[in-house]
């Protein structure tokens, strides 16, 4: 495993570790026999074996816990006494600081390191009693001698250190690597300051005796600074002032990088500010339209972070997946009002729609049609056009975006975390000014105005009683709101819209009937003018700081120019459309661009296939993927199956635990209630998630629709609690790319422009892709949803994906799997089917279900000539399928449907399912794969094994394609097409 740059936990063992230790020892074994009680290990492993042992006789944690803190039983009496004492104080204090501040912690008892806690800052206020408060007496004397006489000057600092290892061993006891990370820079910390402390003492030497030595760095300042000062005196003074800067460093878990960031965020914290809601606030988030509310809310309370990342504030972490209700993938604030909410003053009456209607009917009329003390109905931008003699009163109040409002620049303070899963490395993610902002969206331009004329000419001259009572300007279409008068029909004014395509001389007008709630009719129509949607903008947009999930994307701006972001994860699996050249593959790397951005390796892992060979080789290398990008269509197939063997093994843990979604099994990992079997050496991490991309569908589907469409579907009907998540880009939305299987798995569709409107049904069910005007232009139509949202789509330069992708490379080297894409070892076809296996299999089918072994059957159902049906039913005799040739009767069938999953796993080169063998083999399959997402499990044992039999069985069950009944049929559809 790769452990670049970290600082490997086991080789080091910080000061209050031993500290641990040396409290364990003295309180669970007897004096002068530690060694031989405890092997030396200390007591964290006895209570790994306990706590194992516990977990093997089925007594769960209670029983765990009181082996583990149970002293020896051999221990005399007194000492198990002494010992029981000291950990019912730890214990008791362990609980009161876990209460104390925003939280009470989680924690296995098993995992308490109450004894050593307590034993930290039992030794700080000691050491505070002389250093701090003065006081004498036979303690504190014996203590300053020792301690004073060690570090000088920096024992004022040690009893503030051992205070902060005590609160994290009370707090956090069971993040290791944290606590090592800890211990080192305080160690680092005291070695220079002790040093600095020797040259700031004036260098006593030993002719000064102790008592010179106590009043500048000690003994250990005099031995790390005598020697360098001998040199120069400026030698350890810039030696040990460097080295206190990066002990600095390291207790805090910054990189340097991100100094400014946490300065910043430290000031935040301190003067109780927000600087980002200051400068970044964004005038194209709805939100800000409604500062007032957004100010009454109450503010959520801020949480205090502790030496880096607060893992309490991970929403993720907060009870469990399923308790969200109304799940939708669009990450936006809930609590804001819609633009179809408008704002009443209070005691203001709001007016019926046809009030609103027919007063502005009048008003644009010129007949004065004011209706004092109504509000805002809608969110668009009122229109003055040169027809209206008055302004139109009630659309006069809309509080107006101002125009040139400043882009969300306020940057993303950059995350740091310490990786486990893919090193022990501390990994920090991409700055996000890498990302370049966008430009600046305007308000209303002469264009609007004059289509704003036009429509209004057009609606006149056609007598139809409806104004347009206003627009909202989105990047590539204006959105233009026409409201009818009472008794007008809608489909007058959706029948003019070839006369409104003409007025507006532009073929790609787009009508909404109504707009989506709204009591009006909406206009779509290309701006002359179009904006780019900058990917860093809508990153660094409210919408997407709302949340931390790692598996939030930017998807690009909405026609009413929010920004729109959405979780991957909620999809959970997506579809990407449209004709070449509508920006299918800007919104893959947007895609990819914003996971980069936002996780790290640990949290999301991806496969990506690109069998274009071009579109996605920018990404090769980046430690998030687990195999090189693969080209090769057929080992994209393979790479489904493995997809699909993962998901299974995540499946089998989720299953084994007792977890119905990986969220969950992954907090109850990292709250240490996740044990492996007793016997097992497997170390159980929590799984990230897996992002798997297929930038061209079409080519999969050519070289193996059958295999191809069996992963996709058990992939995308199961992966959803596994943590998988399919994209699947294709041109071709026909629909022997994009099955009707395929279609009814993959719920989340993003339709760019099509080049018909059959297309257009493929995609979305609906028409409307066809009138999309390309580059970026889509349809965004996530799980859920009736309505298809337009939105451009975010934009990211190449120059920009390269940065980010050189910073992320910097970080962390790929580790790849060499199973992913590696021919299916199972799978040795016989020479003799060669390239016939997949019409085999048909021919198989069609013969066993039937019952009906006929050659001319053969030739007319898989379409094929004499010759290859011929060569078919010789391999089917071969096999044992069929008797042999009766003349021009139809030969015998000697396989019965019920055994046609084993036939087929047969000749597609599996074992049987029923084949006790074909267990093992797919149980080895499991722990690699689990094994390797992670490079974590590094060694599954039989008993692991033996547990994931009964999912096994289902992923046999899922080799033979008429295991189930979609299979089935499908195998008929099939052979139709
Ligand atoms: N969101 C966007 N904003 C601005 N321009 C865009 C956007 N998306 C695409 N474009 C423009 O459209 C061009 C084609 O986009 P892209 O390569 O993504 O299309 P595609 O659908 O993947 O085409 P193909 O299938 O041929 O690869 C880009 O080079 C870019 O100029």
């Amino acid at each position: 495993m790769n452990t670049q740059g970290g600082l490997k936990s086991a080789d080091f063992r910080p000061p209050w570790g031993s500290v641990a230790l040396m409290a364990t020892r003295t309180t669970s074994t007897p004096r002068g026999s530690s060694s031989s009680k405890s092997g030396g290990t200390g007591r964290s492993t006895a209570a790994s074996k306990t706590s194992g042992a516990a977990s093997k006789s089925g007594r769960g944690s209670t029983a765990r816990t009181k082996q583990a803190a149970a002293v020896e039983p051999h221990a005399p009496l007194p000492l198990r006494m002494l010992s029981g004492f000291w950990q019912g104080i730890g214990h008791v204090v362990g609980a009161g600081v876990r209460r104390i501040g925003y939280d009470v912690s989680d924690l296995d008892p098993a995992d308490r390191r109450d004894g050593a806690a307590l034993f930290n800052l039992v030794l700080g206020i000691a050491i505070a009693t002389f250093a701090w408060w003065g006081l004498t007496g036979w303690l504190p004397d014996m203590v300053y001698s020792v301690v004073n006489g060690t570090f000088g000057w920096m024992s004022l600092i040690l009893p503030f250190m051992l205070f902060v290892c005590a609160f994290r061993l009370f707090r956090k006891p069971q993040d290791g690597r944290g606590n090592n990370r800890v211990g080192i820079g305080f160690m680092i910390m005291t070695l220079a300051g002790s040093g600095l402390a020797h040259v700031i003492g004036g260098l006593p030497t030993v002719a000064d005796g102790f008592d010179g030595l106590r009043k500048a760095g000690g003994m250990l300042g005099f031995l790390a600074a005598a020697p360098l000062a001998a040199i120069h005196v400026a030698v350890p003074v810039v030696l040990y002032g460097l080295l206190a800067f990066v002990s600095l460093l390291i207790v805090t878990a910054t990189p340097f990088g991100a100094i400014p960031s946490r300065i910043r965020g430290a000031y935040e914290h301190l003067m109780g500010v927000d600087l980002m809601d200051e400068s970044g606030k964004d005038a194209h988030d709805r939100s800000y339209l409604y500062e007032n509310e957004a100010s009454t809310k109450p503010k959520k309370k801020k949480r205090m972070r502790f030496f880096g990342k607060d893992e309490e504030t991970d929403k993720s972490l907060e009870g469990y997946v399923g308790d969200e209700a109304f799940e939708h993938a669009i990450v936006d604030d809930d609590e804001t009002p819609r633009a179809s909410e408008p704002r009443v003053p209070p005691g203001v009456r709001r007016p019926t729609q046809a009030e609103i209607a027919v007063g502005k009917i009048k008003a644009a009329q010129g007949l004065g049609g004011a209706t004092p003390g109504i509000d805002n109905p809608t969110e668009a931008i009122p229109i003055l056009t040169p027809e209206m003699t008055a302004p139109v009163a009630p659309v006069a109040q809309v509080p107006a975006k101002p125009a040139g409002a400043p882009l969300p620049q306020a940057p993303i303070p950059q995350r740091t975390e310490q990786l486990s899963l893919a090193g022990d490395v501390t990994y920090t993610l991409p700055a996000s000014d890498y990302l370049t902002p966008g430009s600046i969206p305007k308000e209303r331009t002469e264009a609007n105005d004059a289509v704003v004329a036009a429509l209004t000419d057009t609606l006149t001259q056609f007598n139809v009683e409806a104004a347009v009572t206003g627009f909202s300007r989105g990047p590539t279409v204006t959105r233009y709101e026409i409201e009818l008068s009472p008794g007008t029909k809608v489909e007058r004014v959706t029948a003019l819209s070839k006369n409104i395509s003409y007025a507006v001389a532009s073929s790609d007008v787009r009508i909404l009937s109504p707009i989506p709630g709204k009591s009006a009719i909406g206009i779509e129509i290309p701006n002359t003018d179009r904006e780019t949607v900058s990917l860093g903008d809508v990153l660094r947009s409210q919408n997407a700081r709302r949340t931390d999930h790692p598996m939030v994307m930017g998807v690009g701006k909405d026609v009413e120019g929010g920004y729109v972001v959405a979780n991957l994860a909620k999809m959970p699996h997506l579809l990407v459309a449209g004709a070449t050249g509508a920006g299918k593959s800007s919104f893959v790397n947007s895609m990819i661009t914003s996971i980069l951005m936002r996780a790290t390796p640990d949290e999301v892992r991806m496969v990506m296939v690109d069998p274009k060979r071009v579109e996605l080789t920018a990404y090769e290398g980046v430690p998030h993927l687990i195999t090189p990008i693969i080209t090769n269509p057929k080992k994209a197939a393979e790479a489904l199956q493995w997809v699909v063997r993962e998901m299974d093994a995540r499946y089998d843990d989720l299953a084994n635990y007792g977890y119905k979604h990986i969220d969950d099994f992954n907090k109850a990992v990292r709250a240490g209630k996740v044990v492996p079997p007793v016997d097992s050496k497997r170390v159980i991490k929590p799984y990230p998630y897996l992002l798997v991309i297929v930038d061209e569908l079409a080519d999969l589907m050519m070289v193996a629709p059958r295999d191809v469409e069996d992963s996709i579907v058990r992939i995308t009907q199961l992966a959803r609690a596994a943590g998988i998540h399919l994209v699947l880009a294709t041109q071709r939305p026909s629909v022997d790319v994009v099955t009707g299987l395929i279609k009814a798995n993959v719920p989340s569709r993003m339709a760019f422009a099509t080049s018909s409107v059959t297309d257009s049904r493929v995609v979305l069910d609906q028409p409307g892709a066809e009138k999309l005007i390309g580059q970026g232009d889509a349809l965004f139509l996530p799980m859920g949803a009736s309505k298809a949202m337009r939105v451009q789509g975010a934009w990211v330069t190449e120059s920009e994906i390269h940065k980010v992708v050189e910073h992320v490379k910097g970080q962390l080297q790929a580790v790849y799997r060499d199973d992913v894409a590696a021919e299916a070892p199972k799978k040795q076809i016989d020479d003799d089917i060669g390239d016939d296996l997949e019409v085999l299999l048909q021919a198989t089918e069609l013969v066993v279900t039937t019952q009906f072994g006929s050659t001319s059957m053969l030739q007319r159902k898989l379409r094929v000539g004499f010759a290859k049906a011929g060569r078919l039913m010789d391999l089917l005799e071969s096999r044992g399928v069929v008797g042999p040739s009766e003349g021009s009767k139809a030969r015998d069938v000697l396989v019965k449907p019920d055994d046609l999953a084993a036939v087929l796993a047969a000749m597609k080169g599996q074992e049987s399912p029923a084949a006790p063998d074909a267990h093992t083999a797919a149980l080895s399959d499991n722990a690699n794969s689990n094994i390797a997402v992670g490079g974590y499990a590094e060694d599954l044992v039989q008993a692991d094994l033996d547990n994931r039999t009964q999912a096994i069985e289902y992923y046999d069950g899922a080799d033979g394609p008429n295991d189930d009944e979609e299979g089935g049929e499908d195998a008929w559809s099939l052979t139709g097409r």
